[in-house]
């Protein structure tokens, strides 16, 4: 298998380059040159299969040229030892929970499955590689985590000051080692900026090998398919037709899954939730895409104006709106709406959900009003807790904080404070 930049669609990259590379060098994103849908019965006898098999049978295609099928299985072994229930909350509404992992977010699996590629591909490499990587909230935590003492690699995350929870931010500041935190006075778009501006800058890329662990790398946006294929194991018994609704922000993981429908996966519908960053429900309805400076929002992992992955969506539609819409619903809401409807499904099932799934629910409940007889999945893609303060004011109640939060949360912070993209340059060009 080959992948091609969307800017250049020839496939002449290998799996292995389009990792260590991040991003091809005409910087567009990477896209596989085939989707070859998996045999039916793989999806008749899914609920007999491991997720170590799914997600084996479901990802080998993709990078079977570079990893042996006995070391693929061992990275995703490293990669899934967590669970990914679905849990029903009401009829015909179910959330698919991704926080089980160890910083309990979705991002875990990406997160993981990347480093364990990267030290893979590195092991006979003199050179060391700087993975960079921007986050809203999520992704931090959960490269910091994947990626701390990995040999060979260094990681430097940017975060936009005073605009991730408290304790994402923990997460993400305080495990030293190979991982050092850049606290940018700005917007998370700012420090998306910054990081391709790295990539484009040959001052910096003659003398280090970057890479990025944002979902614009396919070794962190492809492992997301899993999760569509792990929600419809457990929801194919309901005999329904199905409706995935994905708070999105960057959008790689709602374009994970429909890389997961072009394997085969039956699935009904999309739909795209967003908080008030609303570029893409607005191009969904009028076919403009216009990238706005993102607004900060309580579902502070989705606040982005300009999503890196919108384009990968666009590439797998031809680009064309009406057959995108015919698969693709996109809604936004806002901050009062989220509250609202974390409040009433407390008061109705006792369910916490977290900002970020509650915009999933109510995308979800929009579009099942002129389809209320699907099975609707809206994805939960961080833990409550994470959003501790948003949870206790909108709720009046306080989740038990699980061990793996609590051990980060006496930890010190560790940050450097940057303004521009020279700040970073400095930094690179410095520390190498
Ligand atoms: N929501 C993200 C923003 C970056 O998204 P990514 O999937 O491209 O890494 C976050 O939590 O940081």
């Amino acid at each position: 298998m080959k992948f091609y930049s969307l800017n250049h669609p020839i496939p002449n990259t290998s799996f292995k380059e389009a990792v260590i590379a991040g991003i091809a060098p005409d910087k567009g994103l990477y896209f596989p040159e085939s989707i070859t849908p998996l045999p039916s019965d793989f999806f008749d006898s899914i609920e007999e299969l491991s997720n170590h098999e799914i997600a084996f049978q479901a990802i080998r295609q993709f990078v079977s040229e570079d990893i042996s099928d006995g070391d693929l299985k061992e990275i995703l072994e490293n990669t899934l030892d967590f669970d990914f229930p679905v849990v029903e909350i009401e009829e015909n509404v179910a959330t698919l929970e991704l926080f089980h992992g160890p910083t309990m977010a979705f991002k875990d699996v990406g997160a993981r499955f990347m480093a364990n590629c990267l030290g893979y591909f590195s092991q006979n490499e003199k050179e060391e590689v700087t993975v960079l990587v921007a986050t809203s909230g999520d992704t931090g935590g959960a490269v910091a985590n994947g990626f701390l003492g990995v040999d060979g690699v260094n990681v430097v995350i940017l975060y936009p000051s005073g605009k991730v929870s408290d304790i994402q931010e923990k997460q993400l500041t305080t495990l030293g080692q190979n991982i050092v935190a850049m606290e940018v006075d700005g917007t998370f778009d700012d420090c998306q900026r910054m990081v391709k501006a790295a990539f484009l800058d040959e001052e910096i890329t003659d003398h280090r090998k970057l890479t990025s662990a944002n979902s614009i790398n396919v070794a962190r946006w492809l492992p997301q398919l899993f999760y569509f294929l792990f929600a419809y194991k457990q929801a194919k018994s309901k005999g329904k037709e199905i409706v995935f609704s994905v708070p999105s922000g960057n959008f790689g993981n709602i374009c994970a899954g429909m890389v997961a429908q072009k394997l085969g996966m039956p699935v009904q519908h999309f739909v795209a939730s967003t908080n008030v960053n609303d570029v893409v429900p607005k191009f969904m309805q009028q076919g403009i895409y216009n990238p706005v400076p993102s607004i900060a929002t309580i579902s502070n992992a989705m606040d982005v104006g300009d999503p890196s992955n919108f384009v990968r969506i666009r590439h797998l539609y031809q680009d064309d709106l009406s057959t995108l819409q015919e698969n693709l619903s996109s809604y936004a809401f806002t901050d009062d709406d989220t509250r609202a409807a974390m409040k009433e499904v407390y008061a109705r099932t006792e369910y916490v959900m977290d900002p970020h799934g509650a915009v999933g629910y109510l995308g979800l409940k929009e579009y099942q009003k002129s389809k209320p007889n699907t099975y609707g999945i809206f994805l939960e893609t961080a833990h409550p807790v994470k959003f501790l303060d948003v949870v206790e004011e909108t709720l009046g109640v306080s989740p038990e904080i699980p061990a793996q939060i609590q051990k980060v949360m006496g930890k010190e912070k560790h940050s450097i404070k940057i303004k521009i993209y020279e700040d970073l340059k400095d930094y690179l060009l410095a520390n190498n």
